[in-house]
């Protein structure tokens, strides 16, 4: 079994352009296995970009382009080899806004097992729903009302709802682009214990603007600052002992 201090994720001499706008530069990291890993720095610095990165989802951005390489468990995911549906299987993704199909909230959840075949009958499909609910903390809020439309949730519970939804297709990664930009702070407290409590079953990489929010779920920080990857270490040693002049900027509110 992986523990914590196994590299997940393995970045090389990552470069990403949108026509000639070179966003990310010369990256190169290993990401963790059963940890937050918390991406910050300025808007526009790369961060989500370097995210998309991780379940090519800049694919589908037409003026994007990657060079480089990057590893899940030493397999190179950018090999011609790769499905670029099944690979995002694996690295699921929740985003900014809570984006709910317009399905029940059963639907929701079972969508992705379906499509993948991930179950065998639907007493199966019944327990991943159940499973998945359960991981995204919101089973005991919709247990009673799996018919009813996901989008009438209120947006805590539909920022839980599709994570519940990325974990339903079994991934080992989660990416959580600003998961909880668009929530109050009791819905985001929610969401954090959430991000804490996955922690053991995946690795999570989430973009945020909240500095308080990085110190509070990441065990490890990666600062970026225009289109470069500055410093990354433990999120403590970043907050606190940072060793580049810009990253020790960033946290104290002199840039960004
Ligand atoms: N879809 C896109 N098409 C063209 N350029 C893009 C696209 N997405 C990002 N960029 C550009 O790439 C650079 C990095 O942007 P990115 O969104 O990755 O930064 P970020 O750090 O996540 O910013 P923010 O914190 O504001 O979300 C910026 O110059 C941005 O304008």
């Amino acid at each position: 079994m992986s523990t914590q201090n196994d590299t997940k994720i393995s970045a090389r001499n990552v470069q990403v352009y949108y026509a000639d706008n070179h966003a990310i530069k010369d990256v190169d990291v290993d990401i963790q296995d059963k940890t937050v890993t918390a991406f910050i720095g300025p808007s526009g610095c790369g961060k989500s970009t370097f995210l998309r990165c991780i379940n090519r989802m800049n694919d589908t951005i037409d003026i994007a382009r990657f060079e480089g390489d990057i590893r899940i468990d030493g397999e190179d995911i950018y090999d011609k080899k790769v499905d670029p549906v099944q690979l995002r299987a694996k690295v699921g993704m929740v985003f900014q806004k809570p984006n709910p199909f317009p399905k029940s909230i059963y639907d929701n959840v079972a969508y992705g097992p379906k499509i993948h075949g991930l179950a065998k009958n639907k007493a199966d499909l019944d327990d991943i729903v159940e499973k998945a609910l359960r991981r995204g903390a919101i089973w005991d809020e919709v247990k009673d009302r799996l018919d009813a439309p996901g989008t009438g949730l209120s947006g805590g519970q539909q920022q839980r709802l599709c994570i519940a939804r990325a974990v339903a297709t079994e991934p080992e990664i989660l990416l959580m682009d600003e998961p909880c930009s668009a929530l109050d702070p009791i819905a985001t407290a929610q969401v954090e214990e959430l991000i804490d409590e996955l922690r053991q079953n995946y690795s999570l990489v989430i973009v945020t603007h909240s500095m308080q929010q990085a110190a509070r779920v990441s065990q490890k920080t990666a600062f970026f600052h225009l289109g470069y990857l500055v410093e990354y270490d433990d999120t403590d040693t970043i907050f606190n002992r940072p060793k580049d002049n810009r990253t020790e900027s960033y946290i104290s509110g002199k840039i960004g």
